[in-house]
């Protein structure tokens, strides 16, 4: 089912005037403070009246009252209730949930929380009170799931605790999930597609890799933040516990414990790919790729230079002086030696 959200809405300050849709699977909505990123997912949930609005799911308009839409939220803090336990928070879930939804059992196992089911909410970490919420919220058998910023109020040994369980999560759902997050490391691990919102207004919508390899989002989304997400498979994993990866530019190596034909997803940063016309020879960087200029942008010193391989997109960012001293052209063929690679996740 796929989500479309059409909406206008003026606040006293801010306009909001958005149209995107959401397919299952994960999607990430992402854009500076003040974008309007919390004023849809509440329109979404029926908790915001704007002006106008047309939310459908595959066509059908969404039910007008908050309570009868199927639409899940799970926000920054757990929001739990303090005197149940954490089945009773669970079961709270399955309260009004329509038939055909998972079994508690279930989901207190994909979420690791069977043994703490006779716990009470006070002597939970924070991120196993938000894997609470989470169950809570795939109890009620969504039709759609809304997140905002879930990891944000985690501090970060409890954020990592807890994202290979929404990685797990992220993987199996079959429902438009709608994730708002600042935190591009988050999102290239969790998402497949991305939303950028500024100022009210769609700015970019697509493919991880397509929008963070994009040279004209890089104001927006931050120079640090920008690179690629590709997708690579795992060939074989030699003794010295290097895994050889098969990408369209070629071979990739990275300590990574996975087996053959496992898909995983690769996060580059731009400010650490370096270019070269000639293939490398006695370099110790292990990881070199042959792609295409695909575009060239030019910003204060630097170049962001959008590159190709097959369907991927990744970008690099070089000196203005070294782009013309390299005399970089859309179409050129060249080498990008990559400083550093890391695993964003599973496929
Ligand atoms: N109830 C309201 N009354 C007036 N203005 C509002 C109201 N709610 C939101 N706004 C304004 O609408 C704009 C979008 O706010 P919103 O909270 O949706 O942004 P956001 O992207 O979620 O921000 P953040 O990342 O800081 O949570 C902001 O300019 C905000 O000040």
């Amino acid at each position: 089912m796929t989500l479309r959200i059409a909406i206008q809405h003026r606040f006293p300050g801010a306009e909001i005037a958005v149209d995107f849709s959401v397919p299952p699977g994960v999607t990430a909505l992402f854009g500076p403070s003040g974008a309007g990123k919390s004023s849809v997912l509440m329109a979404i949930a029926g908790l915001l009246r704007p002006d106008r609005a047309t939310i459908t799911l595959d066509g059908a308009a969404l039910p007008r009252a908050p309570h009868r839409r199927r639409v899940a939220v799970v926000f920054q803090e757990a929001r739990l209730f303090p005197h149940m336990s954490v089945r009773q928070n669970l079961g709270f879930g399955l309260r009004w949930a329509p038939q055909g939804g998972p079994a508690l059992g279930e989901v207190a196992g994909l979420l690791g929380l069977t043994a703490l089911l006779d716990r009470h909410p006070a002597t939970l970490s924070g991120g196993e009170a938000q894997r609470v919420a989470i169950g809570r919220a795939l109890l009620s058998h969504p039709q759609v799931l809304l997140m905002d910023e879930p990891l944000s109020a985690l501090d970060a040994p409890r954020k990592a605790e807890i994202l290979p369980w929404l990685e797990a999560l992220a993987a199996r759902t079959r429902i438009p999930l709608l994730y708002v997050s600042h935190a591009l490391p988050e999102i290239a691990r969790l998402a497949a597609r991305m939303v950028v919102i500024d100022r009210g207004r769609i700015r970019a919508e697509g493919r991880l890799e397509e929008i963070l390899s994009d040279p004209d989002l890089a104001p927006l989304i931050g120079l640090t933040e920008m690179g690629a997400v590709i997708e690579a498979e795992v060939a074989e994993t030699a003794p010295d516990g290097l895994a050889r990866l098969i990408t369209p530019g070629g071979p990739l190596f990275l300590a990574v414990q996975a087996a053959p034909g496992a898909r995983l997803r690769l996060r580059l940063a731009a400010q650490d790919i370096i270019l070269s016309h000639a293939r490398p020879e006695g370099l110790s960087a292990l990881n070199i790729l042959t792609a295409r200029i695909l575009r060239l942008n030019s910003g204060e010193g630097s170049v962001l230079v959008q590159l190709g391989m097959g369907e991927s997109r990744f970008l690099a960012r070089v000196t203005q002086r070294s782009a013309q001293a390299m005399d970089l052209r859309p179409g050129q063929e060249v080498h990008a030696i990559l400083k550093t690679v890391a695993l964003a996740g599973a496929l």
